[in-house]
């Protein structure tokens, strides 16, 4: 007899959930039943500030208008297209909007579902790449320490995260990593780039030297470390990388899944820090986090490499059955389209003194130990309590969701992100919430 749940709709018992402490939040469930612009409404009526647009995707706030019938339209009239050998013109349309945004010369995208396929698109490219070019021994990867690049066994394997890799033993071969570029107690409370560390880039010579640039196709770093706890690059570091890069013909991918789409203050990370990447990883903001989709911008050197051979041959084996599905791409058209309109693809700059401001004033809050912000990213380090890590930013986390905030942590460290249509009233209520739970010595 299968011990099948005989599940009631309270039941909470059957959804493994993701990245959750499953046992504590199904003794203590925190439910969104609907949500509108800057706040969700939890399942008890209350509402919540929110202050990290979802999972960094929300860019445009929740439930907007255009979005909402451009979904609900589109799946009246073509609900699903192949993309293998088939088309459906919403998918073109996107592209040309997402290269016209894009950083000068990314002129081609793949489509995907989510950032780590986006991630795995990515690695499979600079591969595949290096071996239409005839550089079949290119076969390294090279990631960085604390670095998030999703799940999948590419990205785990590039990743940093050691909590995310322990479990899985031998992942990719022929993969490193640079160190990342956080010194505690140096740099602490800085605004925007930190002034020091930047040369920590030419680790990257070292790998290059110990491997030689002939084993290596590809180099992948986020250029602001968003899941790990916000780590600003310090100034200079992602030219160098760049540099670098050029010098040994290895590809530069900037995964921009979470500074994509207007974070910082720019539709990219790679046209706010002025540094060219050869790929660009992207999710969540591009369809406003109501759809999973993914896009991979390459250059055209990437690109028409691949277009040699008899034209009857498919000239790159992948792909996905929901590659530019059309209710994602009507989506992700109607989130461009409004991030158009209201200007929120260059907001956050309008905005990040605002909010600097506003996140440094809590320094001098009890077991504050750093403070980092870029655009509208911020994150405050919090001292672990002995014997504990996590704990005290976790309770944080708790009382903040009690207090009607929303806020994310990793590790010890307090991380926001909120909507780029953040106004300066809901900065102060953020801020204002946040201090009254920090202060309390949580
Ligand atoms: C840089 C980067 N690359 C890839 C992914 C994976 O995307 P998907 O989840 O769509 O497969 C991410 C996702 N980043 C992410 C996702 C969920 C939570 C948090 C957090 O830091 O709280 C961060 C990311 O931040």
């Amino acid at each position: 007899m299968s011990d099948r749940l005989n599940a009631t709709p309270n039941d909470l018992r059957a959804f493994w959930m993701p990245f959750t402490a499953n046992r504590q939040f199904k003794k203590e469930p925190r439910l969104f039943v609907s949500a509108k612009d800057m706040y969700y409404t939890t399942h008890d009526g209350r509402q919540v500030l929110d202050g990290t647009a979802g999972l960094w995707c929300v860019n445009a706030g929740h439930c907007r208008p255009k979005i909402t019938e451009a979904i609900r339209q589109q799946a009246g009239e073509l609900d699903y297209a192949p993309a293998f050998q088939l088309g459906h013109p919403k998918a073109f349309e996107l592209a040309n909007r997402l290269v016209d945004i894009a950083p000068e010369g990314m002129d081609h995208v793949l489509y995907t579902n989510s950032g780590s396929e986006s991630v795995e698109t990515a690695l499979k490219v600079a591969l595949a790449y290096h071996r239409v070019k005839g550089n079949g021994s290119r076969f390294r990867l090279i990631g960085r320490e604390r670095g998030y690049h999703g799940v999948n066994f590419g990205g785990i394997s590039v990743g940093g995260i050691v909590t995310n890799r322990k479990m899985f033993g031998t992942l990719l071969t022929g993969v490193d990593h640079m160190p990342h570029t956080h010194i505690p107690g140096k740099n602490a409370f800085t605004r925007g780039e930190p002034e020091h560390g930047g040369d920590i880039a030419t680790e990257l010579e070292r790998i290059v030297t110990l491997h030689d640039a002939s084993t290596i196709a590809a180099v992948i770093v986020e250029p602001i470390a968003g899941s790990t706890g916000v780590l600003i690059p310090p100034k200079g570091y992602l030219q160098k990388l760049r540099d670098i890069c050029t010098k040994h013909g290895i590809l530069l991918i900037f995964d921009e899944v979470i500074t994509g789409f207007g974070r910082l203050g720019a539709p990219f990370a790679a046209q706010y820090y002025d540094v060219k990447p050869d790929i660009i990883t992207t999710a969540k903001g591009l369809t406003n986090g109501v759809i999973p989709m993914g896009a991979v911008f390459v250059t055209s050197e990437i690109h028409d490499a691949f277009m040699q051979g008899p034209e009857h041959m498919i000239e790159f084996f992948h792909g996905y059955t929901y590659s530019g599905n059309p209710i994602a791409s009507a989506a992700a058209l109607a989130t461009l389209d409004t991030y158009k309109e209201e200007g929120l693809l260059t907001r956050a700059a309008e905005l990040s003194d605002y909010w600097a401001d506003a996140l440094h004033s809590l320094k001098d809050c009890p077991n504050v130990i750093d403070i980092r912000n870029t655009g509208l990213i911020g994150a405050i380090e919090l001292d672990p309590i002995a014997g504990e890590p996590t704990k005290r930013a976790f309770t944080a986390f708790l009382k903040a969701y009690e207090k009607g905030l929303l806020i994310r942590t990793t590790g010890d460290i307090i991380a926001l992100s909120p909507p780029l249509i953040i106004e300066k009233h809901h900065i102060d209520e953020l801020f204002g919430k946040l201090r009254e739970i920090l202060q309390n010595n949580i």
